[in-house]
């Protein structure tokens, strides 16, 4: 549905010539949540931007059903335009204006009629959960709310893309959980394919179906979440990942525990349940589990565990049991000191 071919950006400040992005391929498929995750700086807004030209990139192709956005005459553009809507971490409402007045004004610039308009105000407003909060202004409303109006607003132009930059950076935890529904139930519901940015990992655990990490303006690591999740491969997605599973084993601790054994993590889907998996072990083999930390986390479509634990037996036996646990459809990692910081499951 979208397709970024290789785009570039350069940006030229004081110090000098930003290449905010450079080279990045993507591609979004109708109907689905992609999410890109980075650190400040890598380069998400810049990417998203140029999805709808708000940002022109350099080189490179910008491809929307089929049809390169980047090559468009400016009327046409606008056409393009009305099918992408976009929400942002500040909201961007009209102080001045009541919620009614901040969805239907851009609604009547695009020729609908009164009727028309509030029609689409009160329907959107609906979804959203604040058909009460007509003659509200955005000053008497929390952020969630004010984040819902956003998105009332966007989808009021009944887009088939929906852009949202870091619209739950800005909220606590329970509003972001309760915002993130809100974007699954506009994806699962009205259809609409979301391409979001983000720096946080609980944001592409609970809604996205795939992501791309950037660094420095590049797309580093890419994929289906769920393998994401099981298996990083660049320290970045790892540190990413850990975010969520931060199984904080001392160093000291592990240390001796690799005396006697091994250190690994487990990682395991759905109902693919660690436990039956380690009473297994212990009993096919001789080796003594012992768990030290374990964390369970909700993936869009199914459940995601870690489970960190001590082997302890001899190293052959270890070798075996580990090797059945593989066979299991079970992830194993060794768990190593990181020499840079603290530790790492790599
Ligand atoms: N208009 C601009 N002028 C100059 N430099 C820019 C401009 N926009 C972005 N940059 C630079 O491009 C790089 C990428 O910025 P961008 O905002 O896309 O990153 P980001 O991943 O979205 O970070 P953040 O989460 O902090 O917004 C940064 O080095 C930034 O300073």
């Amino acid at each position: 549905m979208i397709e970024l071919k290789g785009i570039s950006k350069s940006f030229t400040g004081k110090k000098g010539s930003i290449h905010a992005l450079k080279n990045v391929s993507l591609s979004v498929k109708k109907g689905e949540i992609y999410g890109v995750i980075g650190y400040s700086g890598a380069g998400k807004s810049t990417l998203i931007r140029c999805v709808n030209l708000l940002e022109k990139p350099d080189t490179g192709a910008v491809v929307m059903n089929g049809v390169d956005l980047t090559k468009l005459s400016p009327g046409k553009l606008r056409e393009a335009r009305s099918k992408i809507g976009m929400i942002f971490q500040g909201f961007n409402l009209l102080k001045t204006a009541t919620v009614y007045e901040n969805i239907a004004l851009p609604l009547k610039l695009t020729g609908l009629s009164k009727q028309e308009t509030a029609e689409r105000v009160t329907k959107y407003l609906k979804i959203v959960g604040l058909e009460e909060k007509h003659h509200a202004y955005p000053s008497e409303l929390s952020g969630g709310q004010k984040q819902r109006v956003a998105i009332a607003r966007a989808l009021a132009h009944e887009p088939e893309v929906l852009l949202s930059d870091e619209a739950t950076s800005a909220l606590d935890p329970d509003t972001t959980e309760a915002i993130l529904d809100l974007l699954l139930k506009i994806n699962r519901e009205l259809g609409i394919t979301i391409l979001l940015i983000t720096h946080e990992m609980n944001v592409i655990q609970r809604i996205c179906d795939r992501v791309a990490v950037m660094e420095n303006g590049e797309v580093i690591e890419e994929g289906i979440t769920k393998d994401i999740f099981t298996a990083p491969k660049h320290t970045t997605t790892k540190k990413f990942v850990n975010t969520l599973f931060s199984h904080q084993i001392p160093d000291q601790m592990l240390t001796e525990l690799n005396k006697t054994g091994h250190v690994v993590s487990l990682s395991f889907f759905g109902k693919a349940s660690g436990e039956p998996a380690l009473a297994l072990v212990s009993k096919k083999f001789d080796v003594y589990p012992n768990i030290l930390s374990g964390s369970i986390a909700q993936l869009k479509e199914e459940s995601f565990g870690q489970l960190v634990i001590h082997l302890k037996g001899e190293f052959a036996e270890i070798e075996k049991a580990l090797a059945f646990l593989r066979q299991q459809q079970v992830q194993v990692e060794g768990v190593v000191l990181d020499e840079s910081k603290n530790k790492r499951i790599s």
